[in-house]
């Protein structure tokens, strides 16, 4: 299990340790050096000689920054600190300084102007630094931005135009690796000013640029908010995120989490520690699926495994009543009860002889897979509603059945599988409306509303796949691929998470997050990098399960 945590507790795990005196700054750059070179290495990049640029912030995120450019330099690259605030880290200043780092001030200092060097004095010697690789001059400009004591950080720190940038464009543009260290855990807001302004440059340059520098965030890519999915401005994309100590919700949860590449975890020593505080993201592996699966046993017979309901399809989509079995049986319950209309029921068995139609107990019922919203709830649908013992999977149509009241939910075994667009409609009918596009920008955030105000789990469909529950804590799934977005592929998903409620008393959280995995992997599986439909989707559920299993 992936497991991420948020920047309070990071903090609070980090300040024992550097009361300690622990070496927590120099043990990250170094991880940061590190993934830069074998990255570098595995593309063929030779490294003495190598142009680095490293993106300074006024933060300890700057300082893991300059640390990594000492380090960087001291494997023989040519690295160019940019220092986007007036003040950055003392210590990590003087071992960039140490390592021959080029150091380039960005930032105007404030008024009187004697001390500090002119925008265009700084441009000129950045530009033939730029040429000549490590000089002295450039440190003791920094020293001089550095020896502003500024009252006002801040906004007044932003003050940096275009010409200054320029320096640092043209530092980006000759160099094969840029680490971002502008900001990490310490962010709040969209990135403002100079640093709004680089990433956004430096992304422009990147998407033209014919060979793509190789990009290193540390921490987080800067511009991301450690706790939540959202992106709230400009956000320099990495290639590779080192992350510290453990994986911030930001590194898991949509959409943030596409904007840091292959994602990296540095412990610092602090495993132990940081596993003790609460996590609130989990993305299951194919080992805690295992774990949780109903296998059966020696003793096991069809209702022990399980019995599960339908009331899915309609006349006007009777496939989904196909494809929610087709869901569930091949997810491997005790028995599948097809309880829809008689029109699509003949379909059901038409496909597969074994659904019974016939009414009768189950542990778990799916409602709603293809039945227009606004239509009346079926009586089948409604008794499952109301017996507490029975789980409930609730997708599409469905979810206008809900009770109002979310307490009526509480202790239930209730799974919620709508998309983006039937989330906007279940928020709008409890009294808070929201836009599709507002839900695809932060899914996390509005998964988590749903299931406050419903009492249930909310499964929030997409290219990554969201589990809140009422609790308050995440599971995000990335198992999938695009070829998943066909019709019919959902109601695949809710047959799977029905088989598993119906066949496994485990929290319905949890084994909502597994039938996104296995769906994800049976969509992979079944496209092999070519169009599927729902039913190939179904049809590759069992090998999905079966490498799984095999873990
Ligand atoms: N302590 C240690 O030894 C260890 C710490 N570690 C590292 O420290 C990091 C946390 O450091 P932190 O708390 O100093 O915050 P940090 O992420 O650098 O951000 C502050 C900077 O961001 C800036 N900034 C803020 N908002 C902004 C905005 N909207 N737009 C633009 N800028 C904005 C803010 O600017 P200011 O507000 O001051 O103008 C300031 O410059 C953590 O992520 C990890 O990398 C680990 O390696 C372990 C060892
Ligand atoms: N780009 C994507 N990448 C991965 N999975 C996707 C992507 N787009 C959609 N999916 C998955 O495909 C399924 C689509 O479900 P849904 O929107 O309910 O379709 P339908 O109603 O036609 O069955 C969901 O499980 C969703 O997570
Ligand atoms: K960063």
């Amino acid at each position: 299990m992936r497991l991420a945590y948020r920047a309070e507790s990071i903090r609070a795990v980090e300040a024992p340790a550097l009361a300690a005196g622990e070496p927590l700054m120099e043990r990250a750059a170094y991880a940061v050096a590190s993934a830069a070179v074998a990255e570098a290495r595995r593309r063929g990049l030779a490294l003495v000689g190598a142009r680095a640029l490293v993106l300074v912030g006024g933060g300890n995120n700057g300082g893991d920054g300059l640390f990594a450019a000492a380090y960087l330099a001291r494997r023989g690259l040519l690295v160019t600190a940019a220092l986007l605030r007036e003040r950055v880290h003392p210590e990590g200043l003087a071992a960039a300084r140490r390592a021959g780092v080029r150091l380039l001030p960005t930032t105007t200092p404030p008024p009187p102007p004697p001390p500090a060097p002119t925008p265009d004095r700084a441009a000129g010697r950045a530009d033939a630094e730029a040429s000549s690789g490590h000089s002295a001059e450039s440190a003791e400009s920094a020293d001089s931005a550095q020896g502003v004591d500024s009252a006002d950080r801040g906004e007044s720190a932003d003050r940096a135009d275009r010409a200054e940038l320029a320096p640092v464009l043209a530092a980006a543009e000759a160099a094969e690796i840029w680490v971002d260290a502008i900001a990490g855990i310490g962010l709040t807001g969209g990135l403002r000013g100079v640093s709004g302004e680089v990433a956004r440059a430096l992304n422009e340059r990147r998407e033209r640029s014919a060979v793509a520098p190789l990009v290193v965030a540390v921490d987080l890519p800067s511009g991301l908010e450690a706790d939540g999915g959202a992106v709230p401005g400009e956000v320099l994309r990495a290639d590779i995120t080192v992350t510290m100590i453990g994986l911030k919700p930001a590194l898991l949860l949509p959409p943030a989490a596409a904007e840091a590449g292959d994602v990296q975890v540095v412990d610092l020593g602090l495993a132990e520690a940081v596993a003790a505080r609460p996590a609130v993201v989990r993305r299951l592996l194919d080992a805690d699926v295992a774990d949780l699966w109903p296998v059966p046993g020696p003793a096991d017979h069809k209702y022990t495994r399980g019995v599960l309901g339908l009331v899915a399809g309609s006349d006007a989509y009777p496939g989904a009543a196909v494809l929610s079995s087709s869901g569930a049986l091949r997810t491997g319950c005790g028995m599948v009860r097809y309880l829809g209309p008689a029109g699509a029921a003949r379909m059901v068995l038409a496909r597969h002889p074994e659904v019974v139609t016939a009414p009768g107990r189950v542990q778990a019922m799916v409602m709603g897979s293809g039945i227009a919203a606004g239509e009346p709830v079926p009586e089948a649908a409604a008794q499952a509603i109301a017996d507490p013992g029975v789980a409930l999977v609730v997708d599409a149509g469905g979810l206008d059945w809900l009770p109002a009241d979310p307490t009526a939910l509480a202790r239930r075994r209730v799974v919620l599988t709508p998309h983006a667009g039937e989330l906007a409609r279940l928020l709008d009918g409890r009294g808070e409306p929201v836009e599709r596009a507002a839900i695809e920008a932060d899914p996390g955030r509005w998964a988590q509303r749903a299931a406050e105000l419903t009492g249930a789990v909310v499964l929030l469909k997409g290219p990554v796949t969201v589990v809140a529950g009422p609790e308050g804590a995440w599971y995000s799934q990335a198992d999938g691929t695009g070829w998943l977005a066909t019709a019919g592929s959902g109601d695949v998903l809710a047959g799977i998470v029905g088989a598993l409620l119906a066949g496994s008393d485990g929290p319905p959280a949890v084994l909502a997050a597994a039938g996104a995995l296995v769906h994800g992997r049976a969509g992979v599986l079944a496209a092999h990098g070519a169009p599927i439909t729902a039913s190939d989707v179904a049809a590759s559920v069992p090998e999905a399960i079966r490498g799984i299993l095999a873990h």
